[in-house]
């Protein structure tokens, strides 16, 4: 590879972000100068979306006026659950019906003649998508359940109201905290892939909507958020073939398979999220079925221990922990991705509002290596 050459980007430097930063060789994040491990104790996953677009925390007034803003744009159109409901009987993709979904809200968009260049107005859309997701997507759940959508619930917070609409129960403390949580640990994260693919569309100042969706595509892949339902996966499998998991895990590095949930761009060390998300996995165990835990446990031993992985600088990453945590608190796997979006869309929306602040379009360019000087044969002679 030729040393201009930065095949996917790693380590280049594109824009200037005050939103988070990470320390991949002390695993730490922050998110606008605060500790992930402090955030995910003392505040709410409102509270840090407030912070990630507002580039400070609320006061209780200001959090109060924008959780009321959000709880007042949960309602999805009759057309989104409309769509839900014929993509949940076609058996589509939970992330493929999310992409769907929110480029469909724009049709219900109140400001659809904003000035691209108005970023508050950008933000009050954003604000709309973020409060959207939830709703469209437990409405997505119900359907294929052949259940009826559940209204969203007007006292309850987004992650605990999710959780609610979900299965028409109100989430116990624990539950909602620990749901709460994840979503602000998968809030924000740098230049992430999907973000930096929000950040692409936004650059030619397209509308957020179409921001977002992007961002959406980008998060389903393996490689990037649909790790975490990969994760749940191998656990289901190495539970079914009925082998130790120390054996099975022995076998499928021997046979150079890929461990999701591990390895990451930046971190070179264990996630800080993944610590957290280990403890909530491990508190959720004691009180309920303890084998996905303790399975994640062995394979993380075997891998960094055993294999060196982590002198490799290949640790667990935070989709190693959040599956065994979703699948305790009852959260169908195929959701675990979806859900993501549904924290990640503060991310997505700082960092492209952010860029466009201070815009320029992002256009990189590609090595050619194809042939120059090729002739046109006529189509009736080739
Ligand atoms: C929210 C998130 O997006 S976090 C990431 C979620 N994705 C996953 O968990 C999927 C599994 N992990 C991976 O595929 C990778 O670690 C990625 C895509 C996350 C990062 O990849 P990159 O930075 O491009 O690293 P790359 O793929 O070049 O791997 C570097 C080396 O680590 C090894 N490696 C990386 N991840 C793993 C893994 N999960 N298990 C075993 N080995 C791994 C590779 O085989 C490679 O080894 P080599 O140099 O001997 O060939
Ligand atoms: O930063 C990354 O490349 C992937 C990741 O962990 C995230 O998006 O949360």
């Amino acid at each position: 590879m030729a040393d201009d050459l930065n095949k996917g980007l790693e380590g280049v430097l594109v824009a200037e972000s005050a939103l988070s930063s990470i320390d991949g060789d002390a695993g730490r994040l922050i998110y606008r100068g605060y500790s992930i491990e402090d955030l995910a104790e003392g505040a709410s996953y409102e509270e840090v979306v407030y912070l990630l677009w507002h580039g400070r925390l609320p006061t209780a007034d200001e959090l109060e006026e924008f959780t009321a803003a959000i709880n007042e744009e949960r309602e999805v159109s009759e057309d989104v659950l409309a769509t839900m409901e014929r993509l949940a009987a076609a058996d589509e993709e939970p992330m493929a019906a999310l992409r769907t979904a929110v480029s469909m809200f724009s049709a219900s968009e109140p400001e659809t003649d904003a000035d691209p260049e108005d970023l508050e107005a950008a933000l009050r859309k954003g604000r709309r998508i973020t409060a959207k997701i939830p709703t469209a997507l437990a409405a997505y759940e119900r359907y294929r359940l052949d259940e009826d959508p559940v209204d969203p619930h007007p006292d309850l917070g987004l992650a605990a109201n999710f959780l609610y609409m979900l299965s028409g129960e109100e989430p116990d403390d624990v539950a909602a905290e620990t749901f709460d949580q994840a979503l602000i640990l998968h809030a924000d994260h740098g230049l992430n892939a999907s973000t930096f693919t929000s950040m692409v569309i936004g650059s030619t100042m397209a509308d957020i909507y179409g921001a977002v969706t992007g961002g959406v595509a980008a998060l389903s892949g393996p490689l990037h958020g649909g790790a975490n339902q990969d994760v749940m996966e191998v656990l289901f499998e190495i539970d079914e073939s009925g082998k130790d998991p120390l054996e099975w895990v022995e076998q499928a590095t021997d046979e150079g398979r890929r461990i999701p949930g591990f390895g990451h761009r930046v971190y070179n060390v264990k996630d800080p999220r993944a610590k957290i998300l280990q403890a909530r996995s491990e508190e959720l165990a004691e009180t309920g079925d303890d084998k996905w835990y303790d399975i994640t446990t062995t394979i993380e031993a075997y891998l960094t221990e055993e294999k060196g992985l982590v002198e490799k600088g290949i640790a667990p990453n935070v989709d190693f922990y959040s599956g065994s945590v979703y699948y305790q608190l009852g959260i169908p796997i195929d959701m675990y991705t979806p859900i993501f979006a549904m924290s990640r869309v503060g991310g997505w929306v700082g960092h492209v509002l952010e860029y466009q602040e201070d815009n320029r379009l992002i256009r990189p360019r590609a090595r050619y290596t194809g042939s120059d000087d090729e002739e046109l044969v006529p189509i009736d002679e080739r």
